[in-house]
């Protein structure tokens, strides 16, 4: 019995290498400047052999290449994958934008039939995204962000509440934790309708489940890079991103709120609403699917929970970062201080939507840790069809595509002293002095995030209405630099980040 599986396992290693040799010859054939891969990894042994975020290894080959004379896109390879590494941000401006319809899709693996809330804004493909991307746009202009605004603020006062004992009596606290409260707050509110109030509730059963869905297990994270990197077959299997309790709770959410508001003639200024105003009329059949959108209730809970998936860990851990990076920054963060109260005083101290959209040193801060700890850190697409490169030769469709944000915004030649924190990298004359896509945390072109400006906002008003009550300085339990998570989606912090918090007289 040993000896046959033994001899089975051989055959398979043989076939693989095999065929993983005859595909690692795919960039010289394209005449594109490549990184020799050794198999069975490709380029990407690091990831699996030391601990490191997935981005540093991009990062890492981004240099290699570069150092190697590449200078807008080179090869390298993800197991047997051929991957196309975007080098310039004038060629992520090519794929981004001059030629998006050649790179409309992220290729990243869903399985919609298993897993409903994967049919979400954030995976779909071509037709299906396109149209989905028209009708859910409206939803975030600044006029209905502006109706949500006060129900932020509203949560933005709570969490000051909540802070106050802390600061009164200089505590070390876990940024990390508060903030993901809050953010989780803000969302339920804004994307389900929900008050979960879990700043002062963190055993909620909301963001129980909301941390399940971003916080993967080792084995679930090889799980999805094996359904990425063979898609056929994990569809085949049925993999899904969500796990099944993950999912029927929110569907169930969306489902009570649904029930809740049409009953009761309740409408409220959220995201949920203007999906329900998408509803699908049961009497009918159409779905996005034939171009005619309306939304069925798993389509709108689809769409809910991306805004949790897509909106959540990014904006909190962005003011995480913030406010660690500014507790060192002592200088900047009296700036800051004093541009808020500046700002505040030209509205009679008034909390409004005008005053925040005019925070512009906050906003610099923010767009300076963008830069530096980008939570997305890769933007992904592939080609959706054949595309002809510069040199001539052709790229066949459903290759995948990598743009290095976090290496673009740390390359030195982007920008000097680049581990520097300065917000004054982001002043509009800085701006002009320098490629527009140097540092693009949001992605760029029309499949850039959707949610930037609400993102925005809600950091702007959040760290305004902190830095306005509290000092923010390093504690002995303060860790620098910020341990990165290794195995989770995003760039963020590996656990507990402690600041020390004084209520300001
Ligand atoms: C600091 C805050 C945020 C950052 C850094 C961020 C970053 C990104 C990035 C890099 C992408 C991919 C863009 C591309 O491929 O070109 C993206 C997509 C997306 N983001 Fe955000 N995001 C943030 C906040 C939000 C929020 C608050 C929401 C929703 C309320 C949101 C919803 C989405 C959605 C739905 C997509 C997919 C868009 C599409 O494929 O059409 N994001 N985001």
């Amino acid at each position: 019995m040993f000896l046959y599986l033994t001899a089975v396992l051989s055959l398979f290693i043989l076939i693989l290498y095999v065929n993983f040799k005859k595909r690692y010859g795919f960039w010289k054939k394209l005449n594109v400047p490549y990184i020799h891969p050794t198999f069975p990894t490709g380029n990407v042994s690091d990831f699996l052999q030391s601990s490191i975020h997935f981005s540093y290894v991009i990062e890492k080959l981004y240099r290699k290449l570069r150092q190697n004379g590449a200078t807008d896109y080179g090869g390298i390879y993800f197991f047997g994958n051929p991957v196309f590494l975007v080098l310039s941000p004038e060629f992520a401006k090519t794929v981004l934008v001059k030629d998006f319809q050649y790179f409309m899709d992220r290729g990243i693996y869903f399985n919609e039939k298993v897993d409903v809330l994967s049919a979400n804004i954030f995976f779909l493909r071509g037709s299906k995204w396109k149209t989905l991307r028209e009708k859910v746009s409206p939803t975030f202009t600044s006029g209905k962000i502006k109706q949500m605004f006060f129900l932020i603020l509203d949560i933005g006062h709570r969490f000051q509440d909540y802070l106050m004992p802390f600061g009164n009596v200089k505590a070390d606290i876990d940024i990390r934790d508060v903030l993901a409260r809050f953010m989780t707050d803000v969302i339920a509110s804004c994307a389900f309708g929900l008050d979960t109030d879990c700043i002062n509730d963190p055993n909620s059963q909301f963001r129980k489940m909301g941390r399940k869905m971003i916080h993967f297990s080792k084995s679930k994270a090889l799980k999805l890079i094996f359904a990425s990197t063979f898609q056929k077959q994990a569809t085949f299997l049925g993999i899904r991103w969500n796990d099944v309790d993950v999912s029927d709770f929110f569907i169930n959410v969306v489902k009570d709120t649904i029930r809740y508001r049409k009953e009761s003639g309740t409408r409220r200024n959220d995201f949920m609403q203007l999906l329900i105003d998408m509803m699908k009329d049961e009497s009918k059949e159409k779905t996005f699917d034939d171009g005619k959108v309306t939304l069925t209730l798993e389509e709108i809970a689809a769409q809910a929970f991306v805004f949790l998936f897509a909106g959540f860990e990014t904006s909190s851990t962005t003011m995480v970062f913030c406010l660690h990076l500014l507790a060192h920054h002592q200088d900047i963060q009296d700036q800051a201080r004093e541009s808020i109260k500046k700002n505040l005083a030209k509205y009679d101290g008034v909390w409004c939507f005008d005053a925040i959209m005019e925070m512009e040193f906050i906003e610099q801060i923010i767009e300076e840790t963008l830069r530096l700890f980008p939570p997305v850190s890769d933007i992904h697409r592939w080609t959706s069809r054949d595309y002809k490169l510069p040199n001539g030769f052709v790229i066949p469709k459903e290759i995948a595509v990598i743009i290095p944000a976090l290496a673009f915004a740390r390359d030195p030649n982007l920008f000097p002293d680049p581990m520097k924190f300065d917000p004054s990298r982001f002043t509009q004359e800085a701006k002009a002095q320098r490629h527009p896509f140097s540092s693009i945390p949001f992605g760029e072109g029309n499949r850039r995030c959707i949610g930037m400006r609400f993102g925005m906002i809600q950091m702007i008003l959040g760290l305004s209405l902190l830095l306005d009550k509290f000092r923010f300085s390093v504690c002995k339990k303060t860790t620098n630099p910020i341990e990165i998570d290794t195995v989770n989606l995003f760039h963020g912090p590996a656990g507990e980040v402690f600041l020390n918090i004084e209520t300001l007289k």
